[in-house]
């Protein structure tokens, strides 16, 4: 069964840009799905479209089959939804918080102890739980929003950027709790996320959406293979360009596509291929080069990556694409806190 259907869905605010354009996607049960893009592409008004916060300026969207412009209070029973930035009142026990969002979700009294303590410990802030939220770490917050989205034990979770402006080993601990969360308890998951890295380690499917519109979707490991194979990077003294164009026009390489060549201002070039047996052609190029005496200063050779994937389907990086969030005040800079946006509870 499809747990969650985007069916062309469209969001344009009073003031600003149009920031979802036709957006459709599916999530099967059980199944991990991704929404990367930069920011301002439109992946916190897709996630509280789904989760029922914000409503759509065209389409429609279905939770386990249910029009949740229609039913809302069924969809928000069926559904977790973690929003970005922190949820807890700093002056709140973790306790206290998350005593709170089970009575608004209407979680049985008998049972609201149990279940908080049990949260509490599988996401190991158990000793932490009657401090005050305020003194948590982000990481540490970030898993107490994950508990309020978790206490009425939802089959869907929505979890909009699970690890923003967290350290590593902080991201890297929040990736366990999702994993063990879908492992264990076949919960379907839509995240969204910028980081490459993040939805490399976590989806099983990944929808590309850049500036409002879907650039691409798939399994991760289909959309690198469709790129044609690996990256083979060559680097040459600039001197011998010439000698280089020379090998590779002596018939041996009839296969090769021609290369990208950049020149560097330190004296090198750079030549660089997509080839499906990267390492084969690699070692055939050196050896051809080394017969032609260019001395060869590089060849490197790097299976496709999710940045690729990003770049072939929008014309840029995804750093590149941060950073011209960033130039139009679109994004905070990485570990600022997101102005503007007040802290929103979970639904
Ligand atoms: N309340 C609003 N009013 C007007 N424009 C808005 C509003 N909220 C978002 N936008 C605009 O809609 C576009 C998409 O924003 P959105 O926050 O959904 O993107 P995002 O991919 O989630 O980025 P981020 O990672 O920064 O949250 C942006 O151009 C943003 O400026």
């Amino acid at each position: 069964m499809l747990a969650v259907v985007v069916d062309q869905v469209s969001k344009a605010y009073r003031r600003g840009a149009r920031a979802l354009d036709s957006v459709s996607l599916e999530v099967e049960e059980g199944e991990v799905v991704a929404v990367l893009g930069p920011n301002g592409a439109g992946k916190t008004t897709l996630a509280r479209i789904i989760a029922t916060l914000l409503a759509p300026t065209g389409g429609r969207v279905f939770l386990m089959g249910r029009d949740v412009a229609r039913s809302q209070a069924d969809v928000r029973r069926i559904l977790g939804y973690v929003p970005q930035g922190a949820t807890a009142p700093p002056e709140s026990t973790g306790e206290e918080y998350l005593a709170m969002v089970a009575t608004l979700h209407g979680v049985p009294a008998s049972e609201r102890r149990a279940r908080i303590r049990e949260l509490l410990r599988w996401l190991e802030l158990a000793p932490a739980g009657s401090h005050l939220a305020r003194t948590y770490s982000g990481g540490m917050r970030r898993r107490l929003d994950l508990a309020a989205a978790l206490l009425h034990r939802p089959p869907v979770l929505i979890f909009d950027e699970p690890t923003t402006g967290l350290d590593p080993s902080s991201r890297r601990h929040i990736w366990n709790h999702i994993k063990e969360l879908v492992r264990q308890n076949g919960t379907t998951l839509l995240l969204t996320t910028h980081y490459l890295e993040e939805a490399d380690a976590l989806a099983d499917r990944l929808v590309i959406l850049d500036r409002g519109k879907v650039a691409v979707s798939g399994r991760p490991e289909a959309l690198k293979a469709a790129l044609g194979g690996d990256r083979v990077r060559l680097a040459v003294p600039s001197a011998q360009l010439p000698a280089v164009r020379e090998a590779l026009a002596a018939g041996w390489f009839d296969d090769i596509p021609a290369p990208t060549i950049r020149g560097l201002p330190d004296g090198t070039t750079q030549l660089e291929w997509t080839l499906p047996a990267g390492a084969r052609a690699a070692a055939r190029l050196t050896e051809a080069l080394h017969g032609a005496a260019v001395s060869v200063l590089g060849i490197f050779v790097y299976p496709p990556s999710l940045d690729d994937v990003f770049q072939a389907h929008t014309g840029r990086t995804l750093q590149e694409a941060q950073e011209q969030a960033i130039a139009s005040g679109m994004a905070p800079e990485e570990g600022r806190g997101k102005a503007g946006r007040p802290p929103q509870r979970a639904a």
